[in-house]
């Protein structure tokens, strides 16, 4: 768990010993209030990362308060700490926009643990969102997870050097905007941008489009037009999809390349240009020249500063921020009122596979933005949103394969969850009996599969 201000309020002397013992050693600022009273002025003190907050206090109402708290900070992260007796006021709060919540006794630190660790990261989110929007115009890269820190550090160092950049990842990984982000923080980002994907057009149209021509050139050119590479001169050339190029367009490229100099289709003019050089691919370059089908020369010329997009997959840790980051954007786009995730949905996106990136990610959260009612976001209403989403290229060709380890999980627990409640004749009581589950943990799982709603 990471460093954190953390405001604790209830009135029972036991329960702050408990949480204070708990949380003392690995945050560094923990506040203690008894009372409304005492929680008030501690809001109004100092900016929490998370309240923990005792429904029944002397003076006040727990969830008052919070509403309270809120309409000063909308997006405060709070988990209620409530009785047996007052859990639909907490369900009905989470709908508010509540993290969570937990009853007391704890039946389990580890579970009141791990909660606390979500709701952490989900004010981390916020924060973190907050912060790129305040800093940055221009293009930026979602993300907090080791790996995307480094290539955000690799990109700062990069860009200035003026050098050509390969990027290699899989499909929506964001290489696009990745190559937006090396123009912007180069020398060149004020000159001109420009985009190609050589997997999208005929070899003709391509080299026309990069090279230019003269009118009457080749039939359709009905005037004179520069190329791509004239119109980037100064600036940046991106080259999207390189490894689809055909083997006449990468000799041209490579000579571009030598000799900095080009001619547009049907003259004999030469040109030369000075653009700086960014090339992506979904598939590893190396291995298209091991197979025959790009140039090795070209390879080398390209192959200058290699930088890696891991799949989302590799860095589930980021979902929860993308997935906010893409909520707000969304929210704000239709101008709509949706969310929070309840914790339940957040994990329900973290444990999906997406093949697609976070490309599909954002598709999710945009149709989930577009579909929704307004309020809260929980698991029910991932449904069809995520299963809408184009299935990757196993799937897409007719075979399904081995599922991933936390999609066979989900499934699993899912089914048993079902075949648990039908066993224990829709008692949750009795269910939790035959599965030795905790009650309340029950409860909370069969929620997040919306088995059972309140
Ligand atoms: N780290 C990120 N932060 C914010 N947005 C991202 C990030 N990664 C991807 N995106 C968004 O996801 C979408 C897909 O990203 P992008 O087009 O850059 O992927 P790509 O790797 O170039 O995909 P392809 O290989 O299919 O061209 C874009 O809308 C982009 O804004």
């Amino acid at each position: 768990m990471q460093s954190a201000k953390i405001l604790v309020v209830d009135d029972d002397h036991f329960t702050r010993t408990l949480l204070d013992g708990l949380l003392r050693g690995r945050c560094l600022d923990l506040r203690l209030a008894e009372t409304g009273g005492q929680a008030r002025a501690a809001f109004a003190a100092e900016d929490f990362n998370l309240v923990l907050m005792d429904q029944r206090l002397p003076d006040a109402n727990g969830l008052d308060l919070l509403r309270e708290f809120r309409k000063i900070r909308p997006r405060l992260t709070a988990i209620m700490i409530t009785g047996h007796a007052d859990v639909k006021d907490a369900m009905a709060a989470v709908r508010e926009g509540l993290f969570d919540y937990r009853t007391k006794p704890f039946e389990d630190l580890d579970d009141l643990e791990r909660v606390i660790g979500k709701a952490l990261e989900m004010d981390r989110a916020y924060r973190e969102i907050d912060a790129l929007k305040a800093s940055l115009a221009g293009p930026s890269l979602i993300g907090a997870s080791p790996v995307v820190m480094r290539l955000a550090e690799q990109i700062r160092q990069v860009a200035k050097l003026d050098t050509t950049v390969l990027l290699e990842g899989e499909s929506g990984t964001g290489k696009d905007v990745v190559a937006r982000m090396l123009h912007a923080e180069s020398r060149r980002a004020k000159a001109p941008y420009l985009d190609v994907n050589c997997g999208a057009l005929p070899e003709s149209l391509l080299e026309g489009l990069l090279f230019g021509y003269e009118k009457g050139a080749f039939t359709g050119a009905a005037k004179t037009t520069a190329g791509t590479f004239e119109k980037a001169h100064g600036g940046s050339l991106f080259l999207d999809e390189i490894a689809d190029m055909s083997p006449k367009l990468q000799s041209s490229l490579l000579r571009v390349l030598q000799d900095g100099a080009f001619s547009r289709v049907g003259a004999t003019e030469r040109r030369s240009s000075d653009f700086r050089l960014i090339c992506a691919t979904n598939r590893p370059l190396a291995a298209a020249v091991a197979a025959g089908s790009f140039r090795e020369d070209l390879f080398y010329r390209i192959n200058v500063v290699v930088l890696r997009l891991p799949p989302l997959r590799d860095r589930v840790g980021d979902v929860v921020l993308l997935a906010t980051h893409f909520l707000d954007h969304f929210t704000a786009k239709f101008g709509k009122k949706v969310g929070p995730f309840s914790p339940a949905a957040l994990r329900a996106l973290e444990i999906q596979p997406w093949p697609g990136n976070v490309r599909q990610l954002k598709h999710a959260i945009e149709r989930l933005v577009a579909l929704h009612p307004g309020g809260p976001v929980d698991v029910p209403h991932l449904d069809g949103v995520i299963e809408a989403v184009a299935p990757g290229p196993a799937a897409a060709v007719g075979a399904p394969g081995p599922l991933g380890y936390q999609q066979a999980r989900h499934d699993f627990e899912r089914d048993y969850l079902r075949g648990l409640l039908a066993a224990a004749g829709g008692n949750i009581s009795e269910a939790a009996r035959l599965s030795g589950i905790p009650r309340q943990n029950l409860y909370v799982r069969m929620k997040r599969w919306a088995i059972v709603t309140d």
